[in-house]
């Protein structure tokens, strides 16, 4: 190799600078999206200008530092923003970047970009990965001589986003209950959006996914050696079918919500990695916060949930159904969700007791869920002005009871510290007895009480129930607000 190439002295500083020798995983994080490591271990950062020949991005958006650290102790190293051809860079400056990577020893690369959706079904807010791509464009990075040591002058592009990686992607989705779709970029050069026509041209070619980049990485990745994987972030619906004309404002804005759904994936692993062999149970929330979801995609997250590993689901009654005076509809949905849980699954309630009208009310839906055979009733999300009350808990202390089947309950919402918890679990011991309150049928939701609980609950006489309840932890998946 011709050791008077950039990317052999990019690749010293970083290792110099990160003290780290080798990376096993790069990614490239594209427009609005640079913020998806930040929260990386042993983070360091390096600007594109301080690494010779490095393109330096011109766009907003493309903040052009390298960032480097680890994620559950592997080596990563990120693009925060990339040199696109439409900003005039020659196409050759793109190897720089690539086979830095290639320098530092990198074998997965995954890119990131946003793009705009061809298909119904890929709307605004999506994630899609991307199987393959179309290029009309010829002007790549490799054209001209070919450095027979990083690659092949012709080099095959049958599996250029690897078959493997979009498996893990896809299974990693499904664990986090992320929806992600999937699509054939189409590189278009820019700096222009495309036009409908050439849009409808793409449809009919076979691309779902339309971007200004992406591509002459991947070809420059898969021409070293480095597997590929590259995730969409759809911002917009391409020209012709978005009914609003199409701007880099809109890209960013919507691919700052997206990016937070990406770091979310990368973060939430990385929390399940630390609860492996732990008796921490897995809950997720359902048709969150409002209750008003649409039932085939939260009925499809609640499946994608059971089926990663999900141990209890919490279900936002569809309170506001009930209260316009669809019963029916509110019900249906609820035994809906109660037939999808297999045999082991707790399957919890959330009534939103702070938005109903009455304590009418609050029994008539606590008798209801009841009658549908649910697991517990639990008062509150913790996203309306009234959460948790004394009046409501005793409701459904009194509904359970009258029912005679076993159902736990859980006060949530606005629950801080243990003199209030305490309150409760006191009003549970005297409708139920005491010897009938354990943590198979009575839980707080703690996220807010945690800590308060860990300061004093060698004081509490209730410890054995709140040990076990903390070992049930809550997790909401990306798309949804944290449950309290
Ligand atoms: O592909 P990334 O870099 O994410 O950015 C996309 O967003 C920009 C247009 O708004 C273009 O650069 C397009 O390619
Ligand atoms: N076309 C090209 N690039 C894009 C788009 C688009 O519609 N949206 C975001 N980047």
């Amino acid at each position: 190799m011709n050791k008077n190439k950039a990317y052999y002295e990019c690749a010293d500083i970083i290792r110099a600078r990160t003290g780290m020798k080798r990376f096993r995983t790069a990614a490239i994080l594209g427009s609005g999206l640079g913020s998806v490591l930040e929260g990386i271990d042993k983070k360091t950062v390096i600007s594109y200008a301080e690494l010779p020949d490095f393109p330096l991005p011109k766009v907003e958006g493309h903040a052009g530092n390298v960032i480097c650290g680890e994620i559950n102790g592997v080596s990563v190293v990120g693009f925060q923003g990339r040199a696109h051809l439409y900003e005039g860079h020659p196409p050759q400056s793109l190897l720089t970047p690539i086979r830095t990577l290639k320098m530092l020893g990198v074998e997965v690369l995954v890119q990131t970009n946003s793009a705009g959706g061809l298909r119904e079904n890929l709307k605004p807010g999506t994630l899609a990965v991307i199987t393959d791509h179309i290029n009309f464009f010829g002007n790549i990075p490799l054209t001209g001589e070919n450095d027979a040591a990083i690659g092949p002058r012709f080099f095959d592009m049958t599996h250029a986003y690897s078959p493997e990686l979009i498996k893990i992607m896809k299974r990693c989705a499904a664990e986090y209950c992320i929806p992600l779709k999937e699509g054939v970029y189409a590189y278009f050069m820019g700096p222009n959006f495309e036009t409908p026509a050439e849009i409808r041209a793409m449809k009919l070619l076979g691309a779902d996914l339309v971007g200004m980049s992406t591509v002459p990485e991947t070809l420059t990745a898969v021409h070293a050696g480095i597997q590929v994987a590259a995730l969409s972030c759809v911002t917009n619906y391409g020209a012709g079918i978005s009914k609003t004309p199409l701007s880099h404002e809109e890209t960013l804005a919507e691919s700052k919500i997206a990016g937070k759904k990406m770091s979310e994936l990368i973060f939430v692993k990385h929390a399940r990695g630390q609860l492996k062999g732990t008796p921490v149970k897995i809950a997720t929330v359902i048709n969150f916060p409002h209750g008003t979801g649409n039932p085939a995609e939260y009925m499809e997250t609640a499946k994608q949930a059971l089926e990663s590993g999900a141990d209890e689901l919490d279900f936002v009654f569809p309170y506001r159904d009930w209260l316009n005076g669809n019963r029916t509809v509110a019900v249906s949905k609820l035994q809906s969700m109660s037939a999808l849980r297999n045999g082991r699954t707790v399957l919890k309630i959330i009534l939103e007791t702070g938005e109903l009208p009455d304590l009418k009310t609050v029994r008539e839906i606590s008798d209801v869920c009841l009658q549908t055979g649910i697991d517990f009733l639990k008062t509150s999300t913790g996203k309306t002005p009234v959460s948790a009350s004394p009046e409501a808990t005793s409701v459904f202390l009194e509904a359970i009871r009258d029912f005679g089947h076993p159902c736990g309950i859980k006060p949530s919402g606005g629950i801080r510290d243990y003199a209030v918890a305490d309150r409760y679990l006191s009003m549970a011991e005297t409708a139920w007895g005491k010897d009938m309150i354990s943590a198979a049928n009575f839980r707080f939701g703690a996220s807010g009480l945690l800590d308060n609980l860990l300061g004093g609950l060698s004081s509490l006489h209730t410890e054995n129930t709140v040990q076990q309840d903390m070992k049930n932890i809550s997790v909401s998946p990306p798309f949804n607000n944290t449950p309290h």
